[in-house]
């Protein structure tokens, strides 16, 4: 894989007020990078931040602290995010959890589809923007004719592909893709994982996919980064992750895994994660990178018993 940098994250913390007296730490003092041409998968309950990651990202929040670095540039800096934003936006998309509501129920999808196109100044003429429509439609599996249509005459998943032909249209080169098949039938969601596959080997493309669940994340990404409330607590290579996963909320969400074997998934057993064995005093718990590659968080205590299931000492 190339090694070159597209996106860092650095101690990143984003809070939010709730009423005078309290404040959720949506992120808590994360950091992780983002090789130019990998999927990286982010995973975790509902509530637990991926969202905001990639809110945050694309400068919807501004974070409370903590850099994040885009090609090179320091885009948590709102100066730097608002000077930048065009070219920003000309390589980096994001594809929210349901691109419905985003879809102007007064455009036809053509127009949709090409708005991006149009922002960014990519198309000489009609012909042109059209032929990059048909393209974009046919990537996601829908056929010309729905050019003309409006969202209305679409369902949900249809709507959903209409988000992804959209932010696809620009060929960016970093894609946010915040749980972007979640409302997709089993069916469709296997060509939009694989569609994002086939774009990481034939374009390069770099992509933070974001999803609840660890079972579609094992197809599509390169590294893995588990999170639980707020805090990353074990990041490496997909196969390391599912063959030695360490975090006992890792372990939980692997074994939550549907299987389709009847027989296996009767003996298979569910592990309910306590977040009370984690006794250690969080302040001093820590993110460190127990072997080449996977990084974990945890206490002294915690990481020693880690090393030790991992025969590392
Ligand atoms: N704008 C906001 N104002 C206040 N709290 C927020 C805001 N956005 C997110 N939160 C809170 O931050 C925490 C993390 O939310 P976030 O949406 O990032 O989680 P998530 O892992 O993406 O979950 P989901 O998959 O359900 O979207 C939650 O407790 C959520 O209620």
């Amino acid at each position: 894989m190339n090694k070159e940098k597209i996106l860092e994250v650095s101690n990143l913390k984003q809070y939010f007020k709730l009423d005078k007296k309290s404040i959720v730490k949506a992120i808590d003092d994360i950091s992780f990078e983002i090789y130019k041409g990998e999927i990286f998968g982010l995973v975790g309950e509902s509530g637990s931040g991926k969202s905001t990651i990639g809110k945050t990202i694309i400068n919807i929040h501004k974070p409370v602290d903590g850099k994040i670095i885009y090609k090179g540039k320091c885009i948590s800096d709102k100066k730097i995010y608002r000077k930048e934003k065009k070219s920003i936006n000309k390589t980096m998309q994001i594809i929210f959890q349901d691109s419905t509501s985003s879809l102007n129920p007064r455009m036809t999808i053509g127009e949709i589809i090409s708005e991006p196109l149009k922002i960014q100044g990519l198309c000489k003429n009609k012909d042109e923007k059209m032929k990059k429509v048909y393209e974009m439609l046919n990537l996601v599996g829908l056929d010309n004719t729905y050019a003309d249509k409006y969202p209305y005459d679409f369902s949900g998943g249809q709507r959903q592909r209409v988000g992804i032909a959209r932010a696809l249209s620009v060929d960016p080169e970093f894609i946010i893709a915040d749980e972007p098949i979640a409302s997709l039938d089993v069916s469709i969601q296997a060509q939009i994982v694989n569609l994002f596959k086939k774009l990481q080997i034939e374009k390069n493309l770099t992509c933070l996919f974001i999803a609840h669940d660890l079972s579609m994340v094992r197809h599509i990404s390169d590294r893995i980064g588990v999170m639980y409330k707020g805090k990353l607590v074990e990041l490496a290579n997909a196969n390391e992750l599912y063959n030695n996963p360490l975090h006992p909320y890792t372990k939980s969400l692997l074994s939550a895994i549907p299987i389709p074997d009847p027989e296996y998934a009767r003996i298979k057993n569910r592990i309910e994660y306590n977040p009370s064995i984690h006794n250690y005093d969080k302040e001093k718990a820590k993110w460190i990178e127990i072997i080449p590659g996977h990084f974990i968080y945890g206490s002294d205590e915690e990481l020693y018993k880690y090393e030790r299931e991992l025969n590392v000492i």
